[in-house]
């Protein structure tokens, strides 16, 4: 019922005008899904290989379609994304692009929940789905800098946590009021400040300063609506460390490794941080072990570049207990299974998921049905713009279908 009958590429917009891979899938009995791949900019080194977008089209057109079409059932996800794999022949999808991969995958995903007639979230998830266990809390981007926006802060996401919302929807609208917030707290310093690639505002402030003004904006909320709400960070480490230096820049404050993890740690106590992801570099290991040991039991340490969704990068963190949390973004690693297999490591050894949208996006929604299909604790999907608010307002559905 579900054999993929066509696979269509083509060129479409990412938030930031950039072209990006958008796949059709149309299944035998009239099944159909779309989906698009995101983009990121802090992207980690380790990270399965994005191609131009043409050239990704060019090779998936080549390669993997003929490997589908009237070959492979949409609905068994496994056997779509071995033939992707096939179809590529290489570890990090360099030939087809991790682009033209993910898209497919996920296009592949809907066609199938599409002819099963059931919700992606529920097709991902399977039928014993617990319906009435916890939703994703929205991670929302407020303040950000970065390779998000220059002259902004270093840190490059400051992130509401609205983690007592009684629901998916209260915690989406208190994420907005803390943006909005944040935009008042800003004017009234004389702050101008235009917003960042994921929506967040980049207000040309130094780091402590931002803290500052999120701190205030999250207390204010809270009293307003009555539930906790905290915050927590993407350091985006990687991106500070100088590695011939050995030093952590931010501007003109340099910092060790042990200093690093020491300013971390504080910042936790200090702001009872809900979240940190990427506090060191990329092949910080026993950095992110030390910090994990600190602070793992009242904070979640997230691994995104430092994992890149990738179950080798993975089991060596687990080894040397390395975070407690993993980011999930599918086009990371290029595959739903391939995410789906990193999900269930990280669960089968005491590790959360966090499920995440990339900094270039598109109005695709399918991280929304992800999240909620693999019990995501959190997932990060910015607070405002079109291609953030599709997939929030995605979540407020999910929960009202699942229920
Ligand atoms: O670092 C990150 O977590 C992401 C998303 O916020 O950014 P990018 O997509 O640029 O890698
Ligand atoms: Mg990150």
């Amino acid at each position: 019922m579900t054999r993929i009958a066509s696979v269509s590429l083509r060129r479409v917009l990412d938030s930031r005008g950039n072209p990006t891979v958008e796949a059709d899938v149309l299944t035998e009995s009239g099944g159909f899904g779309r989906a698009a791949a995101p983009s990121g900019a802090s992207t980690g080194e380790y990270e399965a290989i994005e191609l131009p977008p043409r050239e990704a089209i060019a090779a998936a057109r080549q390669h993997a379609v003929p490997r589908l079409v009237d070959e492979i059932h949409a609905g068994n996800q496994r056997d779509v994304d071995a033939a992707l794999r096939g179809a590529d022949g290489t570890n990090d999808f360099s030939e087809i692009g991790a682009n033209s991969a993910v898209a497919i995958s996920m296009a592949a995903a809907k066609a199938g929940a599409d002819v099963l007639g059931a919700p992606l979230f529920q097709h991902l998830g399977g039928t014993f789905r617990d319906a009435n266990r916890s939703f994703p809390v929205p991670l929302g981007n407020v303040v950000g800098g970065g390779e998000h926006a220059k002259e902004a802060t270093h840190i490059q996401e400051f992130l509401a946590a609205p983690v007592g919302a009684p629901s998916v929807s209260e915690a989406v609208f208190a994420n907005a009021a803390v943006h909005a917030t944040v935009g008042d707290l800003l004017d009234e310093r004389g702050v101008p400040a235009a917003k960042g690639d994921e929506g967040a505002w980049a207000p040309p402030i130094d780091d402590a300063e931002a803290f500052e003004v999120v701190e205030e904006a999250t207390d204010r909320v809270a009293d307003e609506i009555g539930f906790d709400v905290q915050f927590g960070l993407d350091v985006a480490a990687a991106e500070l460390w100088d590695a011939d230096a050995g030093v952590y820049r931010y501007g003109d404050v340099e910092r060790t490794p042990d200093e690093q993890i020491d300013y971390i740690a504080d910042l936790v106590d200090e702001y009872d941080l809900a979240y940190v992801e990427d506090p060191l570099d990329e092949d910080a290991y026993d950095g992110f072990a030390d910090l994990t040991d600190r602070v793992g039991d009242r904070t979640l340490v997230c691994g995104d570049d430092l994992f890149v969704t990738n179950v080798e990068r993975l089991e060596r963190g687990i080894n040397v207990g390395a975070a407690n949390s993993i980011l999930i973004k599918p086009n990371q690693i290029g595959t739903l299974s391939d995410a789906f297999d990193a999900v269930e490591l990280a669960h089968r050894n005491g590790l959360d998921a966090v499920v995440s949208h990339r900094s270039g996006e598109t109005e695709d929604t399918t991280i929304a049905h992800l999240a909620v299909a693999t019990d995501a604790p959190f997932i990060k999907t910015g607070t405002v713009g079109g291609e953030r608010t599709a997939k929030l307002n995605e979540l407020i559905r999910i929960a009202e279908e699942a229920v």
